[in-house]
Formats: structure tokens, C-alpha cells, sequence
């Protein structure tokens, strides 16, 4: 190797790799800001479209030009026909989320902008995107239940149509709201595993389509955005508040996780869980179905104070551990968890994705190219001898 910076093997914890104008996660203060905005103040004032708008064009829209962004986004709810027809090709147990990252960058087959230079091109883009992972969501959730593809209402916001062309129905006021807000608390995150998989594949000059494809892929790993669905799993798994200690006790001496806790960066509780226990709560009492935020309550309190007990230091809440029983209290199936967190994330990481294509935040766009040490053989001082396959 020749000279590097040696920053191996910590997964870049605490190392900047770029500027960004987009979001600040002050991990110690518990304080996640987009483009300036506390995270509780666009929670409780901005709906999922605005902050759309606020990551992409870098301000909150004035009225008209939310009017203009919503119907630009409802125009690209009419996906390519051949989508549908390519995901009823597939089996029906395949998992969403492979599933969405198959199908996104079939998408670009209705964007005449996709390689044309200029942001504005990738801002169309961008926006095909937004809606197309609603959309393909789901649609997917249909097919594979052997249901019609429910067509978009365009009278719906976006959190509204979603839900609808998920199961066919239209979702009450506070359901609404109430998702609508958890994609406002999903859109985005710095420079999280699948922003920097999106603002890595967008530095070699790929298009967005692959960029958001790729990202979907990393997002779906359970150390990231697919544990929202190992938290439900371990709820279900523990079924009632007297088998949590012994869950624990067990996770913690295999060395396992209890997952939903701990966060690369928070060193407090995660802004976004305090902002969805309360909505996991609501949600729950009107399903009728108060268990999994109890249970999620409690497994809080005691698996922070084993974990403490365990490792003399303190572990936090993250923003799956109280989504997944919000998401399951609004009846989304389980494996669609981590779909829906893309179907949000889709407009931070398209955010990144310009930022880094077009040096919004930097000199210059650079290739990302790390080094690594090698620590293979040289089979003595040099290289090694090739030797014939029979003499091997
Ligand atoms: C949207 C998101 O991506 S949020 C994160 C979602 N992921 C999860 O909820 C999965 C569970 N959590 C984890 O695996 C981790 O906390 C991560 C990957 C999120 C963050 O990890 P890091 O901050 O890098 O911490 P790291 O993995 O080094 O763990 C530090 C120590 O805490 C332990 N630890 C961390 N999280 C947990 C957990 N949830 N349960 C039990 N132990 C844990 C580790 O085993 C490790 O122990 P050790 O020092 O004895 O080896
Ligand atoms: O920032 C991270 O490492 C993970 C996270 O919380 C997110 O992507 O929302």
C-alpha cells in the first residue's frame, strides 16, 4: 500500500468524508436538522411533500410552488405499465425489498431527462422517484396478495394515496397525518450507510436510477433501515411484557442484539423514536391492538438498564424501535417496514445524490476511491510465482 490515512476498520466512525448543506445529526445533543430545521418543528408543521421540497431545492416552498411540486409528483404517480407486468413475473414470497430494488430502475423508462446534463434534469428525476417507490410499494403488496393494483387518487397526498393504494381504502384524517409524519421523521439522515452507498455509486457519474437502486440494497440490511422489521419480529417473539426479561438475558449472554437500540452517531435517544413512541401509542389504542407499544415501553426501560448492567455504558433508542409497532398498528405488513422507510429516504438520498453530482456542497465532485491495506500473502518478500495447475 502506498501511504494512507489509516482509519481501518472503525466503519469511518467520526471521520467527515464530505461537506453537505443538507441535514446535521448532533449525536451527543440528540438534534437531527434538515437544511436548517429542527426535526420536531418539521414534524409537527411540515407535511411529507414540503420537506420533499425543503431537501431537493434547499427551502420550504411558498404555496404555489408546493402546488406545482405536489402535482408534479402526482403526474409521475402514472408509472410504465411494464412495471406491474414485470413484478406479477415474480414469485410472491420475494421479499419487498428486493423487489423495490429490482424494479426502481425501471423507472427511468419514463424520464426523457435521464444523462441529459443540468440539475434540473436530476431534480425531475428525483421527483419520478419520490413517487415511483410509492407506487411500486404498494403495487407489489397487491400482487403478491393476488389483488388488483389499486390506480392512484389524485385528490390524495402522498401519505394518503399510499396508504390507499396499499389496501384499497382511504385512510382516516389522523392515520394520515400520522404516517404522513413518520415520512417526514424517515427522509433523512447524512451520511448513514445507504446516503453514502446513493453519494458513492453518484460520484462515479452513474445516473440516479442506479444511485437509488444501490442505496435501496444497503438500507435493507437489519444493522441499518431493515431492523425496523427485527424489532417486530423480536416483539413477537417476546409476545408479552413477563418474557421480556428472560429475552433479554438471553440476547445479551449469546452476544446478540436487542434490536432497535444503539445508533452509530446518537449518543442519547434518537429524536426520531421520542417523537414516535407517542404515535406508536395512538396508533395502537385505535387499532385496538395497545400491546407492542407496551411491550416496546418496557423493552425499552429494561433492556437499557441490562445493557448498562452488562457493558457499563449506556445504550439508546433508535428510530426503528418505536416505527415498527407504529407501522404495525396502522396495518402494514411486517416485511413492507423497510420499503416504507425507502419510499421516504428516497428524497434525502436523491438530495445527496445532486449534491454530489453537482458540487453543491463542494469545490468539485470527486470520486470516491478509499484505500485499503492489504494484509494477503506475498508468498516471501515479492509477489508470488504463478505455478501450473498441476504443479499446485
Ligand atoms: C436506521 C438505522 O440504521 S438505525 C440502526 C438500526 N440498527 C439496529 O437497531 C441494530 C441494532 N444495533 C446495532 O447493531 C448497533 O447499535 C449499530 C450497528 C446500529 C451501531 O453500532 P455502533 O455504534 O457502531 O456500535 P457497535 O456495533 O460497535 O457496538 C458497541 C457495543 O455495543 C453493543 N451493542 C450495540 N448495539 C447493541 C444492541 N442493539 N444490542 C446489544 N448490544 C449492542 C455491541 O455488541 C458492542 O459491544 P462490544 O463493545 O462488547 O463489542
Ligand atoms: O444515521 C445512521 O447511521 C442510521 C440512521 O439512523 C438513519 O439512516 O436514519
Amino acid at each position: 500500500m502506498d501511504e494512507c490515512l489509516p482509519v481501518m476498520n472503525t466503519g469511518l466512525r467520526g471521520v467527515a468524508v464530505a461537506s453537505s448543506k443538507i441535514c446535521d445529526v448532533r449525536g451527543k445533543q440528540g438534534k437531527l436538522i434538515y437544511r436548517g430545521f429542527l426535526i420536531e418543528d418539521l414534524a409537527q408543521n411540515a407535511t411529507f411533500e414540503e420537506v420533499c421540497f425543503l431537501l431537493l431545492y434547499e427551502r420550504l416552498p411558498k404555496k404555489a410552488e408546493l402546488e406545482d411540486f405536489q402535482q408534479s409528483l402526482k403526474q409521475k404517480r402514472n408509472i410504465p405499465e411494464n412495471i406491474f407486468s414485470f413484478l406479477k413475473t415474480l414469485p410472491a414470497d420475494t421479499n419487498p425489498m428486493d423487489v423495490l430494488q429490482m424494479a426502481t430502475p425501471l423507472l427511468v423508462q419514463n424520464d426523457l431527462t435521464v444523462g441529459k446534463p443540468g440539475i434540473e434534469n436530476t431534480l425531475y428525476s428525483a421527483e419520478n422517484l419520490i413517487s415511483g417507490l410509492a407506487i411500486i410499494t404498494a403495487a407489489w403488496d397487491r400482487i403478491r396478495n393476488k389483488q388488483e393494483i389499486i390506480p392512484p387518487d389524485n385528490n390524495l397526498s402522498h401519505a394518503a394515496n399510499f396508504l390507499y393504494m396499499l389496501k384499497g381504502k382511504i385512510p382516516d384524517d389522523e392515520t394520515a397525518r400520522f404516517f404522513d409524519t413518520s415520512l417526514v421523521l424517515h427522509a433523512e439522515h447524512s451520511f448513514n450507510a445507504s446516503t453514502f452507498t446513493a453519494r458513492q455509486v453518484a460520484s462515479t457519474k452513474a445516473h440516479i436510477y442506479a444511485a437509488i437502486s444501490a442505496a435501496i440494497g444497503s438500507l435493507s440490511g437489519s444493522l441499518h433501515g431493515g431492523a425496523n422489521v427485527r424489532v417486530m419480529e423480536m416483539l413477537k417473539q417476546i409476545g408479552s411484557v413477563d418474557k421480556i426479561d428472560g429475552y433479554i438475558q438471553n440476547i445479551l449472554n449469546e452476544g446478540g442484539l436487542i434490536m432497535g437500540l444503539g445508533h452509530a452517531v446518537y449518543q442519547t435517544d434518537d429524536p426520531r423514536a421520542i417523537i414516535l413512541a407517542p404515535m406508536s401509542q395512538r396508533m395502537g389504542q385505535i387499532a385496538n391492538q395497545p400491546l407492542w407499544y407496551e411491550l416496546s415501553r418496557e423493552l425499552e426501560k429494561k433492556g437499557k438498564n441490562a445493557f448498562k448492567a452488562k457493558k457499563q455504558k449506556q445504550i439508546f433508542c433508535n428510530v426503528d424501535f418505536y416505527s415498527a409497532s407504529f407501522f404495525h398498528a396502522i396495518g402494514i405488513a411486517m416485511d413492507l417496514f423497510t420499503p416504507v422507510f425507502a419510499v421516504s429516504r428516497v428524497s434525502g438520498w436523491s438530495a445527496h445524490v445532486i449534491e454530489e453530482q453537482f458540487a453543491m456542497a463542494a469545490p468539485k465532485p470527486t470520486l470516491y476511491r478509499p484505500g485499503a491495506e492489504y494484509i494477503g500473502d506475498y508468498c516471501g518478500p515479492d509477489e508470488c510465482l504463478f505455478t501450473d495447475m498441476d504443479e499446485r
